[in-house]
Parts: C-alpha cells; structure tokens; sequence
C-alpha cells in the first residue's frame, strides 16, 4: 500500500511543479495538497470497506441465529488469539512511541526537496526572469528517476511497511479470521450451535460497533479530501492568464540593433490584489532609445518597480500600449523576450541549491550540462564572483562554490524525542545552515546576474534596488560594474541613492504618484527644479557626508564587462 501512496504522490507532485512554473505571477496562487489525491482514494476504500463489512456481519448474525452450528468452539479461541500474536510480532517492529531523531541523507531526496522550493512564490520572479523552469522541470525528473520506488513519509509509517509482507497480510487478516471462519461455517456446514453461535455473535457485534463508528468517522474527512482534490485538480487546471505572442523576439533583421527601444503610451496598471482603487501606474508615457542607459527615480509606491514589472511581462497593462523595438509587447514570444533581458531586483534570493548551481542557472543553457564546455562555465563564474564582488564571500566556505547555504532539509524528531537534551541538541545541528549575511546575499545574487550578461546576447537590463544591504561602496562598485556590461545594451535602473548614477544616465524618468512628472537628463531636471531636483538634494546631503576613503575606493572602480569570445 505504501509504495502505491507514494507513486501517486510522486505523480502529483511532478504534475503540481511543472503547474506551478508554468504560471505567471498575475496567474492566482491556491494552496494544493499532492497527497489529497490518494488520501481520497484510500478513504473512499475504507469507506466502501466499512459499508461492506457492516452488511456482510449483519447478514452473518441473521444467518448464525437462524441456523446455527456445532463442534467449532476450539477453532473460535483459536482464531481470536491469532490477532494478539500478529499485533505482538508487529510491535517489535514499529517506531511508534520511540524516541529518535532521523536526517535525510539521500542526494536525490534533498535535491528534490530544493527543487520544489524553486516554485515556491518567494522564488518565482526570479524564476520565471531566468526563464529556468523547463531546465528545474527537467532536473526534477531526474531526481524522481534516481528515487524510483524509495519511499519518502513519515519513519514511523517507513519503518511500517518494512516488516515482512507476511506479518503485515497477518496482522491485517487476523481480526477477520473468526468472521471468516464463521461465516464459512454457517454457510456449508449448516445445524444447531451453542459456543460457537455465542462466539460469533458477540464477535460480530463487537465488529458491527467497530464498523459502524468508522463508517461515521470516516464519512466526514472523505467529503473533505474530495472538496481538497477538487481544488487539486483546479488548480492543475490554472493556465498563465496572460496570452503568448508568435513574434520571435528579436524580429528577424532586428539582431545587429544596439540594445532595445521601449515606449510607453498612455500605461495605465492595477495589481489584481490590489486593495485600494489606487492606480500603480497612470496614464505613463515615455520613450527610450536603444543602448540607452536610463534611471527611473521616485518616491516609495510610486511605481518604479511596476514599470520594470509590466516591461518584463510580468503582468499585463490594462490600457495604454508598452511597444518593444516599435511593437506591442504581447505580440512576442514571451520566452524570448525574457531570454534577451536581464533582470536584477532586492527581491531576488539565493536558490536552495550550491552556490555554483546559484551563479551557472543565471545563464540557463549554460547551466546545462553538456550543452557547453565546463571550463569555459567555470572560467565565467569566476568573472561573475569577481565582478560581483562575492569571491570574499565564497572563499570564506571550506567548500567553496559547492557549499549550499540554505538548510535544504532539517530531519526529523520522533514526538517523544522532544525535551530530550541530546536528542534536541542533534535535531538542531541538522538544521543549522550556512549563513551570510544581506549584503554577501545581494552579492551573490548579483553574481548570477553577472553570468547572465557574459553568457547570453541580452538586449534589455532592469535593475531594481539590488544593492540595499550593500554599503556606498559596494554599492558604488556593483553599479561601475553593471555599467561595464552596457555595451549593445538598454540598461534601466531603479534606485533611491542614485547620485552616483546621473551624470551617466542618457535619460532620467521622475515618477510621482503612478504618474511620469518629469523626464530629461541630470542638467535639465536639476535647472527645472522639479520634483527630481528635491530628491536630488537629499541625495546630495547625503553623499556629502561619505568618509575620504570611500571616494577613494569608488574612484578605484572601473571596469568594462564584455562576452567573452
Ligand atoms: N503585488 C502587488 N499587489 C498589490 N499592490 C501592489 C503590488 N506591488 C506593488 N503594489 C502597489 O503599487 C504601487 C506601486 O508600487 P511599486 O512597487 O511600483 O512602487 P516603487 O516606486 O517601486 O516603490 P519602492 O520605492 O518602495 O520600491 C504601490 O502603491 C504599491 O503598494
């Protein structure tokens, strides 16, 4: 039974990952259960099984009062103690009630478990910005390939199905072997009965009672789990709401272009959760040509990271029109699209996976194996580390780009191995993780963003607020180093301290209030003494106050970022 739980789970939950990587974020999330599936099925069984059993005794106590039989007293006793030594062979057997803590060893398992993470929400921004879920579909199967039939539930009911198959047929057949054997008996054999007709009787009342409280038990959960596997299926069933284009992205004859031409006419956005009638985004209009390197600034919530949202068709604009290279962006493919940009935001976060595996899946066909040569990957990642400023970090790791930082599984305690010290104290040295901290992460992050640019012809880079955690300096330095990648490139950028970044900037959006207030370079803003000149200024004081040393370091940065080859 228990290999067949798993089968369907395994089945389920392949099925629930590949749904999950294929929706996009405007797509609503629903909580689902994979195991619901055959929980279902096996209560609908012991439902079926209860209704039966309660007929059939029902049937057998009409059939032994009307009949009755003899000479079977011996055989009764016999049989009602069969269960008692099936119970007790099994007993030795079961982890119930022990105190034991258990970690997962097994690769395949843990990278399966890292796997599923991957399309959790917190993940799928970046996810669905790499264009990786075909590559995490993929390495998904082969986890569960490499698992086959290795089951993955709770030890105790692990420990369960390994008794021998024989004492498990026993220990399930045995309670029936006194209803069986009447029932044989009062059958074939039909006369009179005294012990025997008493044995059965109260037997089958005892059962009758047992049936009947399951029969109301179980009726209960099984409208329950069919409601659960309802919304399973339903939600197998979500397709990305947004409608994919035909357009190959660049158009043919559009490949030798410089970076990409983005406009905007008249966008205007509601997130689908949004609360408030407030428009993220209203009525924005602005031009950017190719190769242009443009900073978007504004106030909290004012829409910066939506335009960088709609841009990478996270969500669609419900009205107005965002045209890529002078088309509308729901014309391409999207795949295409989000393969030619790049994408770098704070809310981006290290994978559950190495730190190798975090860097190479910036570049999807690299990540690959076999797809390209793996010192020409190991050559790029380390330009990545180094340009991100993160080989310190990695150094730091006995093991290097092999080290995972997350705790990819945390074991297993036993109910009644809590409050025991040692057991504790070992449950929590499987849970303890390697750590760094927000900026060594921003870092890292950063270093897959790097491997990107190095790998692939992108067109289009947004970069959204990627360096909150990191000091001015670090800050400074990543942002030369982006800026090193521009070539053939549109870059755009959104950041609260961009003073460092104006005087390169070809264009300055000012967003206010959903709305576009100004546009124009760093001289002519500050001259219109609008809004961006106000934030300027408080930029200004800022920098102001930066230590001589800082400057000195900044002015030590930089350094041009090409493809390699
Ligand atoms: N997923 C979402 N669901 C609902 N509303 C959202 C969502 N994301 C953003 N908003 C709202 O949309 C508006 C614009 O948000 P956006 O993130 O674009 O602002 P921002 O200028 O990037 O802000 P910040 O500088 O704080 O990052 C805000 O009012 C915000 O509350």
């Amino acid at each position: 039974m228990e290999i067949y739980r798993m089968r369907v789970k395994h089945s389920m939950e392949e099925r629930l990952f590949e749904a999950k990587l294929s929706c996009n974020l405007s797509t609503p999330s629903q909580t689902r259960d994979p195991a619901a599936v055959f929980h279902c099925l096996e209560l609908s069984l012991r439902l079926a099984q209860s209704i039966l059993s309660t007929l059939l005794q029902l049937r057998l106590i009409v059939h032994v009062v009307n009949t009755g039989f003899q000479h079977a007293g011996v055989t009764f006793v016999l049989l009602s103690l069969a269960p008692m030594f099936a119970d007790s062979m099994l007993l030795n057997r079961q982890l119930w009630g022990k105190k034991y803590v258990v970690q997962p060893i097994n690769e395949s398992y843990l990278r399966k478990s890292a796997l599923l993470k991957l399309a959790d929400e917190r993940l799928k921004s970046e996810v669905i910005a790499a264009g990786i879920e075909d590559y995490l579909i993929r390495e998904y199967r082969k986890t569960q390939e490499n698992l086959r039939d290795i089951p993955d539930t709770m030890p105790e009911m692990l420990y369960r199905s390994q008794n021998p198959l024989f004492s498990q047929v026993l220990s399930e057949l045995c309670p029936q072997a006194v209803m069986l054997y009447a029932a044989f008996i009062a059958l074939f054999t039909p006369s009179k009965i005294s012990l025997a007709q008493l044995a059965v009787v109260e037997r089958t009342n005892i059962s009758l009672r047992r049936t009947f409280t399951e029969l109301m038990i179980w009726t209960n959960p099984l409208l329950e789990t069919v409601a659960s596997v309802e919304r399973f299926y339903g939600g197998l069933d979500n397709k990305p709401q947004m409608v994919d284009g035909e357009t190959p992205y660049p158009r043919p004859g559009h490949d030798n272009q410089k970076g990409t031409a983005v406009e905007f006419r008249n966008v205007s956005f509601n997130y689908p959760a949004a609360k408030t009638g407030r428009s993220a985004l209203s009525s924005v209009s602005f031009t950017i040509q190719p190769g242009q390197l443009v900073i978007i600034v504004g106030s909290n919530g004012s829409g910066k990271t939506t335009i960088l949202k709609l841009l990478s068709r996270f969500y669609d604009a419900n009205s107005g029109t965002i045209l890529i290279d002078g088309v509308p962006i729901q014309e391409y493919r999207i795949q295409d699209l989000r393969r030619r940009f790049a994408m770098l935001t704070q809310e981006h976060d290290l994978f559950p996976l190495s730190i190798r595996e975090n860097i190479v899946l910036g570049a999807p066909d690299g990540a690959d194996p076999g797809t390209d040569k793996p010192e020409v990957i190991a050559e790029i990642v380390q330009e990545s580390l180094r340009l991100s400023g993160a080989e310190k970090t990695v150094n730091k790791f006995s093991e290097g780009l092999n080290t995972t930082l997350d705790p990819r599984s945390d074991g297993h305690i036993s109910f009644n191995g809590r409050g025991d010290a040692e057991l504790e104290k070992m449950h929590e040295s499987f849970t303890k993780s390697t750590s760094v901290s927000g900026g060594e992460r921003q870092r890292l992050v950063a270093a897959r963003t790097f491997m990107r640019l190095l790998s692939i012809p992108v067109k289009l880079v947004t970069v959204d607020e990627p360096s909150s955690a990191l000091d001015p300096a670090g800050e400074f330095q990543l942002f030369a180093h982006l800026r090193g990648a521009r070539e053939g490139r549109t870059m755009l950028f959104v950041t609260h301290r961009f003073g460092h970044l104006t005087k390169h900037a070809d264009l300055i959006i000012c967003v206010k209030d959903g709305q576009v207030v100004e546009t124009g370079t760093h001289v002519e803003l500050v001259a219109l003494g609008g809004e961006y000149a106000h934030l300027y200024n408080v930029q200004a004081q800022a920098f102001s106050t930066e230590t001589s040393s800082q400057r000195e370091e900044m002015r030590d940065v930089g350094t041009t970022v090409g493809i390699p080859g």
